[in-house]
């Protein structure tokens, strides 16, 4: 391996052009790298290399990406030191093996997603070295095709290696987000990170994407609260019961972001409007099979799963 203390990516390629995909495309672009966006649906990236990415809200920006492509097998054509996995957590295997195909050391690959244990699916086809994961603090929907409100940006996000031997390219990757705008630390605590974020997804997700409400009718709604409530408190006992801290004030600073996140609809939601197949196995899934493990009963995240998966067998 290079000297991964002094890691310097420039080109960077990002799978997937939903909103998160735009945001992390538009910045590392606006900061003078070479990015290429990929996705399989042709319209949402025609506008990406011409008019710009479009991006409104708690950021304002219009930016162009230096090309895009509709296959992951086209990617190694433009030599890519990073790339950015930003689709639903469900694509995994088929993304980790696609990547697989051409995957060399030294090319990094980052789950910029949420849901718990992600990283893992990556993993296992492209080795730990090569993988890191983040945590995204940003809310976002797509009001076209390249166009993004972001009514939520709470800065820093996060990074960590899978294995430690990587830790300096993780490193050389959130001071490149950072020097780009998209401020990221690196640490060494994404675990317990993801699982304090998986629980928000588990409580907001599933409620909005069944009740059809944004998060804040969900939170100012009585009846609505006390599933919300009842989700965050069995979420927080599986997480204990598997030694994962989410730190003593968790509760409160929980509810306090799901209040103040406005009238933003969940990605999970926004799924099933537009008919898509949702990532709950990777969300309340993920508690459901860490709740068995540890003998911790799971009913709330059990209920939710389940009219998910009614809503998703409709399509
Ligand atoms: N939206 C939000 O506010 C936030 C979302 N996140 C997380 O970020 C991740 C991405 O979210 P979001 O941008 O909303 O996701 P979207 O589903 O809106 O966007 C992902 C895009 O990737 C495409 N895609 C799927 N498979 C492939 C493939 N094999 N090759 C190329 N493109 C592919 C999808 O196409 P198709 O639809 O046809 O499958 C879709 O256009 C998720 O894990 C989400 O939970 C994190 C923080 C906030
Ligand atoms: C709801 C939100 C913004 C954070 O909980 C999110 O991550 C999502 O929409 O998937």
């Amino acid at each position: 391996m290079t000297d991964k203390q002094s890691f310097v990516p420039k080109t960077f390629a990002v799978i997937g052009a939903g909103p998160v995909g735009c945001i992390v495309s538009a910045f590392l672009a606006k900061g003078g790298h070479e990015v290429v966006l990929c996705d399989v649906v042709p319209d949402l990236l025609e506008p990406a290399t011409k008019r710009g990415i479009i991006i409104e809200g708690a950021e304002n920006m219009t930016q162009t990406v230096s090309h895009t492509c509709t296959s992951i097998d086209a990617l190694p054509g433009y030599n890519p030191d990073v790339i950015f996995v930003t689709v639903k957590a469900n694509a995994l295997p088929l993304i980790a093996s696609a990547i697989e195909g051409f995957h060399n050391k030294g090319l990094y690959v980052v789950s910029w997603q949420n849901g718990i244990d992600t990283e893992l699916v990556l993993a296992n086809s492209l080795g730990r070295e090569a993988v890191m994961r983040a945590v995204v603090n940003y809310g976002c929907g797509l009001a076209g095709p390249a166009h993004v409100k972001i009514p939520f940006h709470h800065p820093p996000h996060y990074i960590q290696e899978l294995n430690p031997e990587s830790a300096g390219a993780a490193r050389g990757i959130a001071q490149a987000l950072t020097d780009c705008g998209l401020t990221t630390r690196h640490t060494d605590n994404i675990i317990a990170m993801v699982w304090r974020k998986g629980v928000l997804n588990a409580c907001m997700n599933p409620v909005c994407a069944v009740t059809g409400l944004t998060m804040s009718q969900a939170m100012n709604d009585p009846i609505i609260f006390n599933i919300v409530d009842a989700l965050v408190k069995e979420c927080v006992k599986v997480a204990r019961a598997n030694e994962i801290l989410l730190g003593w004030e968790y509760y409160p600073n929980a509810i306090e972001y799901m209040r103040n996140a406005g009238n933003h609809k969940p990605s999970m939601l926004m799924d099933i409007e537009n008919g898509r197949r949702t990532e709950i196995d990777y969300i309340n899934g993920k508690f459901v099979e860490y709740g068995r493990r540890s003998g911790i009963e799971t009913p709330y995240n059990i209920t939710l799963q389940s009219l998910v998966k009614g809503l998703e067998s409709r399509l």
